[in-house]
């Protein structure tokens, strides 16, 4: 029977005193409810004190009627030299009608003269008085000891008595604080092994990250006796960030095999990281473990061919455990195996270590080297692949283009477009004017082409990134263009390389336009299917 670890979230706070981050009381509602859907144990959902915004969040999030997550405010000790019944912060508390109060403390003397300015004796009394007082109302209790294990080390003796102070006082958990994120795995797992002797109630972990060490001192943590974890959906908070519970979940679970959530639960751990980055508006890193895009992402040619013989030859677990999935990168690294699985994925079924593809790797080896990047550009690969096969129809080709830029004194500048295509065999010219030169090439092209296939209507451009690929050669340097489309049910990206920037785009354009008439999209991100995995559909 494997031990359990409760998972405590504080997304909706500690999360949110991360820079950059800002959430409405709409955002805390949803998270909350994937939260609940992942099944951790506590939301700590902001701290009533501090602002209406939180006291707004508790009073709506009983509304969503969560079945596993008990809601939790937070909060401080009383203020030095008052009654705690006088206390605005801890009647707060009370006020927004929570079932679990976590409210911090001093744990480190050095903290008690500094930061509040007050004697050792009172600090105590304020823990004591604090947690006694919301006891009495029928709460269950979280001390988080702030500092605990910079405390332990300035003065053993005091750090402890403070925590013996909140167990007197009818604290439900004691957790331990590495606040200052400044602790190693050893010293945190020494001292909890202390502190599990000292008290007679259970203890927690919450850990920062500023040594990078968040998730390696929850884990210590948890082995020196630990049964509860704090931490924040991708790391968020305050800094460099809280201990990131997307990579202590697993790690507890799949390695170390204690339990917190069910097997379900967890292959749901990419679309909640994935919901609350973008809830959030924070970028969610490719390389995060366990729930980024590259986590199991190949690219080197010795390991896709090592891969599609046994995956466990580069993957630590398997993706879908944590719902994440296997993807293969195409580029300059690769070998035949990479086309092999690309081709798969594409259903085109081909040998590997035949002439054509030695050939393909070869020509993308070569494009690489003149700027190409196509790991960015899945569409423009498919249309390589497809057309080294033979298995793509020649619908249209550019023959030749204009651009005319007419700029007189304070009148508007004037862009025009002329083009010439062949489509089925036919010469077909057209004009058109834009709001600058790649946007009159695609009106040029769409007038075209739109005779012929009118299907292109639903298309439209939806990013355009352009990259100076030899910053030395100043405006002589070539272009990288990115070009992303959509026909608002997928969407695919396109590239381009010129020492010119507009046959850059239009090379970009035209393999998008190729691509939207193949009516392929299965090795694009489809975005309907995007927006399901990250929960942003309603059923
Ligand atoms: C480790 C952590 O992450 S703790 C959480 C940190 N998060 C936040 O601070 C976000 C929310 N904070 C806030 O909204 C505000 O800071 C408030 C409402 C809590 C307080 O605001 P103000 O009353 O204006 O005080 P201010 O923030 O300037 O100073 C902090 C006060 O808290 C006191 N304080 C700090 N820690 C504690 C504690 N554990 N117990 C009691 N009082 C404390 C300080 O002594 C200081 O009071 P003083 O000036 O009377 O000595
Ligand atoms: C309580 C808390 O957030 C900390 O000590 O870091």
């Amino acid at each position: 029977m494997a031990n359990f670890v409760k998972i405590f979230d504080t997304t909706l706070r500690d999360g949110t005193q991360g820079e950059g981050i800002s959430l409405s009381v709409e955002d805390k509602m949803k998270i909350a409810r994937k939260l609940d859907s992942l099944g951790v144990h506590y939301i700590e959902g902001g701290w009533p004190g501090s602002n209406n915004k939180d006291i707004e969040f508790f009073t709506r999030v009983k509304e969503l009627g969560l079945k596993h997550a008990k809601v939790t405010a937070f909060g401080s000790t009383r203020r030095k030299d008052t009654l705690p019944e006088n206390d605005i912060n801890l009647n707060r508390i009370l006020e927004v009608g929570v079932p679990v109060a976590t409210i911090f403390g001093k744990s480190w003397d050095f903290h008690v003269h500094q930061a509040i300015q007050t004697t050792l004796e009172e600090n105590l009394s304020m823990i004591y008085d604090s947690v006694h007082y919301l006891k009495s109302k029928g709460l269950e209790i979280i001390y988080d000891a702030e500092h605990f294990f910079d405390g332990y080390k300035n003065n053993a003796d005091y750090a402890l008595q403070t925590i013996k102070k909140a167990e007197e006082a009818g604290a439900d958990w004691i957790v331990l604080c590495d606040t200052n994120g400044g602790s190693l795995p050893h010293e945190i797992s020494e001292i909890v092994t202390i502190v599990k002797r000292f008290v007679s109630i259970p203890v927690g972990i919450h850990a920062h990250n500023d040594c990078e060490l968040g998730v390696a001192n929850s884990l210590a943590a948890v082995m020196a006796g630990a049964t509860q974890v704090q931490g924040t959906i991708n790391g968020f908070g305050e800094r460099c960030g809280n201990a990131n519970l997307c990579s202590i979940i697993p790690n507890l679970q799949l390695k170390l095999n204690y339990s917190c959530i069910s097997e379900e639960q967890l292959q749901g751990l990419s679309n909640v990281a994935r919901y609350v980055s973008e809830i959030a508006n924070m970028h969610l890193p490719v390389n995060q473990a366990f729930v980024g895009a590259a986590a199991f992402a190949h690219k080197g040619g010795i390991h896709v061919s090592a891969i599609l013989r046994n995956a466990s030859t580069y993957e630590h677990i398997k993706p879908e455990l944590v719902g994440n999935k296997q993807r293969v990168l195409v580029s300059e690294l690769a070998g035949q195996s990479n086309l092999v699985f690309k081709a798969q994925e594409l259903g085109l079924n081909f040998d590997n270590n035949n002439e054509q593809s030695r050939k393909l790797i070869e020509q993308i080896k070569e494009m690489e080297h003149q700027g190409y990047q196509f790991e960015g550009a899945d569409a423009s690969l498919e249309l390589l692949i497809r057309d080294a096969y033979g298995k793509q129809e020649e619908l249209f080709t550019l023959e030749s283009f204009k651009i005319i830029v007419a700029k007189n004194d304070d009148q508007p500048v004037v862009t025009e477009a002329i083009v010439k295509l062949s489509i089925n065999g036919e010469s077909v010219y057209n004009a058109a004017e834009g709001n600058g030169p790649v946007n009159a090439l695609d009106n040029a092209l769409r007038k075209c082409l739109l005779q012929y296939y009118p299907v292109l209507q639903d298309m439209h451009l939806s990013d355009y990134k352009v990259r100076v690929l030899d910053e030395k050669d100043k405006t002589a340097a070539k272009v990288r263009v990115l070009i992303e489309s959509t026909d608002f049910h997928n969407t695919w990206s396109t590239v381009g390389v010129s020492a010119d920037i507009i046959v850059a785009s239009a090379d970009a354009l035209i393999d998008s336009l190729r691509y939207a008439l193949i009516g392929k999209t299965r090795s694009t991100v489809q975005i309907e299917e995007q927006k399901e995995r990250i929960g942003l559909v309603n059923h």
